[in-house]
């Protein structure tokens, strides 16, 4: 299924104050998106919004190219799982996946033979065949975590969505139970919106991630672009660690204020920017510079973590382990950098 915002603006119950502001998305049938953001972002009210289950809005909200407004809930076809996966505690795990066409009115409810055979279905597909007679506080968070999504998939929706479903699971597990929730999407054709606050999480999963700050979509872009061509200074910073160097650009190269980084060289016009760059995309070069390097204990894929004193401050960065032979005064090459001005991205930096 697909889904088309326009210009979505959606205000905070009886006042003027937008949670969401201006949004404007496409998501394609069989994609599956990340919204990712810092707490507050907006991520979960654009879900709900996009559930049909927003307050007061403006713009429009489609779904398989028709308004989702004024359309009955049960031909809707949306799965959603919440944060808290809140299973009846009270009713086994075939109860509990049973539950959504359990409630059906009459004329739409399965006989109860189709809904056991469903559920049977659904039990070999969360590849837990022998769970149905068991009860939430047996099994661990992992499986309770399969069981919400084998509730959410009974009523066979088209869309799924997922509010920070691995909130509560340990990191081995939920990189595992992330795999699988991927193979379920494929498997079963699913357009899937999963919210999560962890960019690692949606970095492995989804096909595009969807950046969300102050109820605005700051960017919608696949991994890489949002590695290379990130839109603002927060998105690089938000999708892992990065080095702010603040400088000048003059006459066809940016030179960095700290005098141990070296100028890197860039189509942008003159005047003042800031140079964002990885920890691991810095080179130290030797016999440039004053800088002193000084390898720290531990490694992190396989590179060495080094702290530079550049004079006026000092960084962090990541060097491959031969550099810890190299003590001598150093300057840092950025070439790597991503340049900013006034919180955008220079297209030629
Ligand atoms: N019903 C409401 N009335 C007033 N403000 C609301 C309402 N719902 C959400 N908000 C506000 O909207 C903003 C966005 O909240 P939302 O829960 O969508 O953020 P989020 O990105 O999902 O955050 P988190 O990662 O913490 O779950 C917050 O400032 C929140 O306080």
């Amino acid at each position: 299924m697909s889904v088309r915002l326009d210009s979505l603006t959606q205000y905070a119950p009886g006042t003027s104050r937008k949670l969401l502001d201006d949004i404007s998305l496409t998501v394609e049938d069989g994609a599956f998106i990340a919204l990712v953001g810092p707490s507050g972002a907006g991520k979960t009210t654009l879900l709900r919004a996009i559930a049909g289950l927003g307050g007061r809005q403006e713009g429009a909200l489609h779904v398989d190219g028709l308004p989702l407004a004024g359309r009955p809930m049960r031909d809707r076809r949306i799965g959603f799982v919440f944060q808290n996966y809140a299973l009846f505690r009270h009713m086994t795990v075939a109860r509990n996946i049973a539950f959504g066409l359990d409630v059906l009115p009459r004329r739409d409810r399965p006989d109860r033979a189709s809904i056991a055979a469903r559920v049977t279905e659904l039990l070999d597909l969360i590849q837990l065949p022998t769970l149905g007679g068991a009860y939430p506080d047996q099994l661990s968070g992992g499986q309770r975590q399969r069981v919400a999504l084998a509730r959410a998939l009974a009523t066979r929706p088209g869309l799924l969505l997922l509010d920070e479903p691995f909130g509560a699971l340990d990191p081995i597990v939920r990189r595992q139970i992330r795999r699988w929730l991927r193979d379920l999407h494929d498997q079963l054709g699913l357009t899937t919106i999963l919210v999560t606050h962890d960019h690692e999480e949606a970095l492995d999963v989804a096909d595009r991630l969807v950046v969300m700050q102050d109820g605005r979509i700051v960017q919608d872009a696949d991994a890489e672009t949002l590695d290379a061509a990130p839109a603002t200074p927060f998105v690089m910073e938000f999708l892992g660690e990065a080095l702010a160097f603040p400088g000048r650009i003059a006459q066809g190269w940016f030179h960095p204020d700290d005098a141990n980084v070296l100028p890197l060289s860039t189509t942008a016009a003159d005047g003042p920017a800031s140079a964002l760059v990885r920890p691991h995309e810095v080179r130290l070069v030797e016999g440039r510079g004053t800088a002193a390097a000084t390898p720290l204990k531990g490694r992190q894929h396989g590179l060495r973590r080094f702290h530079v004193a550049l004079g006026q401050r000092d960084v962090e960065i990541l060097a491959p382990a031969e550099q810890a032979d190299a003590p001598g005064p150093v300057a840092l090459d950025i070439a790597r950098a991503r340049i900013f001005r006034d919180g955008t991205r220079l297209a030629f930096g």
